[in-house]
């Protein structure tokens, strides 16, 4: 089963965001608010792409099931997780003019990059894995934290998001999916190992992600410049 064979590779990674400091201080509520601006900040450029991604997915798969999961996650994307970005920004008080003058992270961007570019190199299935760690590890971190519960109102609010009934339930229908693709006669060996391989790297960025937030990370200081995909549209 792909779900048990990707976990297994991907574990590390997870053990790893289970402990992060970010999270760690997230839960005793005392995680430093420049640091969750930052995620906030970084997050946003993130969910756009994830979002597009889902369309693109969309299109290019050949799959009912696939087809209809992707089209159905970048409808409740909009309505769901953004809304809610939306809610946090403006009690954070993230306007427009500090959205604009954050560059990209480098991390956001390898992010962002790696699930785009299983579509280029790989297939809609490879891109489907890449996806997955998103929903998954969040749900098993919301799972983890929701017993604890943070003194923090907002960060509560943040673990809320996470830990719900719906997200377990779609989290489930995408596993069974793509379960049942990977066991697929269609899918060749080689594919599925892309879809191993793809799985496990973006546990490993959603790992480096609580890094880039925790560090505020830039891109190297003596770079003159920055590159200009990885400034905000
Ligand atoms: C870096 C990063 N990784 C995962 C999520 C969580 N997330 C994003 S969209 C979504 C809905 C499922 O399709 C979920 C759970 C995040 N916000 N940022």
């Amino acid at each position: 089963m792909f779900t048990e064979i990707a976990l297994a590779q991907a574990r590390p990674y997870w053990e790893g965001s289970f402990t992060h400091p970010f999270i760690k201080e997230l839960v005793a509520g005392d995680l430093a608010s420049t640091a969750f601006r930052y995620y906030l900040l970084q997050d946003r450029y993130y969910l756009e792409h994830f979002s597009k991604i889902h369309l693109l997915i969309a299109q290019q798969s050949s799959d009912t099931q696939v087809k209809a999961l992707m089209y159905q996650s970048a409808n409740n994307l909009a309505d769901g997780e953004q809304m809610v970005r939306h809610d946090f920004f403006q009690e954070l008080q993230i306007k427009p003019a500090e959205i604009a003058q954050t560059p990209i992270a480098p991390t956001a961007y390898h992010y962002v990059s790696h699930m785009y570019r299983q579509l280029v190199e790989h297939t809609p299935n490879v891109a489907l894995a890449s996806l997955l760690p998103c929903a998954w590890l969040y749900q098993a971190i919301g799972q983890r934290l929701a017993t604890k519960g943070s003194p923090n109102q907002l960060y509560q609010r943040w673990i809320d998001t996470y830990a719900s009934d719906e997200m377990t339930e779609s989290v489930q229908t995408f596993k069974q999916i793509i379960n049942h693709v990977y066991a697929d006669p269609k899918t060749t060996p080689a594919e599925q190992q892309e879809m191993v391989d793809a799985f496990v790297i973006s546990s490993a960025m959603e790992y480096n992600f609580w890094g880039m937030a925790y560090e505020l990370e830039t891109w190297p200081s003596d770079a003159k410049i920055q590159p200009k995909s990885a400034k905000p549209q």
